[in-house]
């Protein structure tokens, strides 16, 4: 199994991959909840600070009155082996501190960076990390004292908010907490221990550790609670004899300070039976070992909540959709992808299987048909308007047989009025398919991330069906010109070939230039013409569909995107990648889940090599 300080030194490697990626708790179940930390809780003014310096070795802890500490430390402790003793923050990694105060500065410095000057507190740590060969391999989060009172520019809710902060890393299950308590005040007022016993009440992960041993009343002494007896909790309590005030006021070496309290202990006689216990040095040792105990127990579960979120994350990626390529021959490749999935829905919905092509049959077997049904041939055939046609068609000499001018005349009228329902059916063809265009780019599961491309598909797609409707207007005007310019002849030849019938007694009575033979001729030239005009229309029926699949329906499902493929195999980098352009949030969303995927990725490998070690 892995040693004690791949462990723990795993642990802060993640750690700190947390804080990069903004992963510092209270964001539901993060990876910085799974992992077992130290926490140090205690009053204001307890010895907390002094607490870490000694376990550290070294001065460094910014001080000064009131709320000192107002973002989480998260202080890492390497032993080194060499000689060597420096200190990195995270925020700043390629500076390597050998002078300890202006670790204390830059502590300082980095606290009013988040918080600015106005002494708010901030729950985004800020991470040390101290490598000494006067260390333990540790980690430890220095929290803000807890406080009774606001001192001066600071809100009264700062007393309460620290409370909460520090109540959000302790309440997690992972978290060991040092509860911080000075000797010389009674145990049962202490803050820490108050708060560890209301989210540790079995106390299986509070260290209790009394400060101030040496301030205590002659003749009174802290075994009661050092022996377990006054509050008991399931690990030893420590005690402790920090630098005093003086001490800390004459530049006490921290080194020196701890061979003086390891000489307080031994030659107490109230404490002498615990020496072996009690001091900085030892909680360091023992926490160390606890800590590691711990990261041990927990690694499987840890790894097994690591392996669950990279399949969620893998999941929401695949439903979002996965990054696109940077090259320009690949998003070319991509475009053209998403193109012809466009078109593939493009297609179902002409050739069924989506709905929406029977609205084109519709316009043929329905609209077109209705329109022609209503066309004003009566009006047009009327006694009264052949009579008028054909009179002016004669001129000054009547006709002698047949009025082949009337006729011609009549006729190519009545054809004229098929223009309106052929171009009606191309029309009417033309919105069924923008709406299919429509309706495809919607329905299209890929180009949903990508609005841009939408656009410029919508874009193209129209005006490709706007020239095949100029095409299909132009050719189903052709068929009906085409009617006009040769007439059936042999439908005239058979109708003079059928005998004259003669006209009916009283049908109409005559008029003063009217014989009765005169008007009977000319209803005859009116019905001859309907019925031709019938068949012209039974045969626009048929061929005005034709015209409008040809030119529109097959041309669509043939070319529709054929303009735009020319245009972007033309266009550069650039445009093609704001082609690609998606909806920014999408982006960011993206962006977020591959960072975390990162993350536990990076962190299921650093297990892998400790744990195989
Ligand atoms: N004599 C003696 N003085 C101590 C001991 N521990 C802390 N002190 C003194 O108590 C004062 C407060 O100690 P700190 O370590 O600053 O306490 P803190 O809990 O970090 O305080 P804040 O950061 O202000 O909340 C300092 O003057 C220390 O010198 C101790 O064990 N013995």
């Amino acid at each position: 199994m892995a040693t004690m300080k791949s462990l723990i030194g795993l642990v802060n490697k993640i750690q700190r991959a947390c804080t990069v990626l903004g992963d510092h708790g209270g964001q539901g179940m993060s990876l910085w909840e799974a992992l077992p930390s130290v926490a140090v809780v205690g009053g204001q003014s307890s010895g907390k600070s002094s607490v870490l310096e000694s376990i550290v070795g070294r001065d460094f802890l910014p001080r000064g009155s009131g709320i000192v500490t107002r973002r989480p430390l998260v202080l890492q402790l390497h032993k080194t082996e060499s000689g060597a003793e420096y200190a990195e923050f995270l925020h700043a990694p390629k500076k390597r501190f050998t002078d300890f105060a202006a670790v204390r500065k830059e502590i300082s410095d980095e606290t009013d960076r988040i918080t600015g000057k106005t002494k708010q507190i901030s729950n985004i740590p800020i991470h040390l990390s101290i490598y000494s060969p006067n260390v333990v391999n540790l980690t430890l989060i220095d929290l803000p004292g807890l406080t009774k009172v606001a001192v001066e520019g600071q809100s009264d809710s700062i007393v309460e908010d620290i409370e909460n902060m520090v109540r959000s890393y302790v309440e997690k299950p992972n978290c060991i907490i040092l509860a911080i308590t000075p000797a010389n005040q009674d145990i049962a007022t202490s803050d820490a221990i108050k708060l560890a016993r209301e989210v540790d009440p079995s106390g299986e992960r509070t260290f209790g550790v009394l400060t101030k041993l040496d301030l205590m009343d002659k003749g009174t002494n802290a075994t009661e609670v050092l022996e377990g007896r006054a509050y008991r909790l399931q690990h030893p309590w420590v005690g402790i004899v920090n630098r005093s005030q003086a001490d800390i006021n004459k530049n006490v070496d921290m080194i020196v300070a701890r061979q003086k309290e390891r000489e307080y202990f031994e030659t107490s006689p109230d404490y002498g039976h615990l020496a072996s216990r009690m001091g900085s040095e030892y909680l360091a040792k023992l926490l160390s070992q606890h800590l590691e105990l711990v990261i041990r127990q927990r690694i499987p579960s840890i790894v097994a909540m690591i392996n669950k979120t990279i399949d969620e994350l893998n999941a929401e990626l695949d439903r979002i959709g996965r990054p696109i390529a940077a090259d320009g021959g690949a998003q070319l490749y991509m475009i053209l992808e998403l193109c012809r999935a466009f078109d593939r829905v493009f297609k179902e919905h002409l050739d069924g299987g989506r709905p929406g092509g029977d609205r084109i049959y519709g316009v043929f077997d329905h609209q077109l048909p209705a329109a022609l049904k209503k066309l004003p041939f009566d009006r047009h055939l009327s006694f009264k308007n052949v009579q008028k046609v054909v009179t002016e068609a004669d001129g000054y000499q009547p006709h002698l047989i047949a009025p082949e001018q009337g006729y011609r005349r009549l006729i190519d009228g009545s054809i004229t009025y098929f223009k309106g329902p052929a171009e009606a059916s191309v029309d009417a063809v033309h919105f069924v398919l923008k709406e299919l265009v429509r309706k495809s780019i919607a329905e299209t599961e890929e180009l949903k991330r990508f609005p841009t491309l939408q656009n410029d598909i919508a874009t193209f797609a129209n005006e490709a069906l706007e020239r095949f409707r100029e095409e299909g207007r132009k050719t189903v005007i052709r068929l009906v010109e085409m009617e006009s310019s040769y007439l059936t002849v042999d439908f005239f030849r058979k109708l003079h070939a059928e005998p004259e019938r003669k006209p009916e007694k009283n049908a109409n009575p005559p008029g003063p230039n009217n014989d009765l033979y005169h008007d009977h001729s000319l209803r005859r030239i009116g019905s001859n013409v309907s019925a031709y005009i019938a068949m012209v229309s039974d045969t626009l029926k048929n061929t005005i569909p034709k015209a409008v699949v040809y030119c529109q329906v097959r041309e669509a499902k043939r070319s529709l995107l054929a303009n735009f493929y020319a245009q972007i195999g033309r266009r550069e980098k650039e445009r093609l990648s704001a082609m690609l352009d998606e909806d920014p949030q999408l982006m960011e969303r993206r962006t977020q889940i591959a960072k975390r995927l990162e993350l536990y990725k990076s962190a299921r490998d650093e297990i892998d090599a400790v744990a195989w070690k």
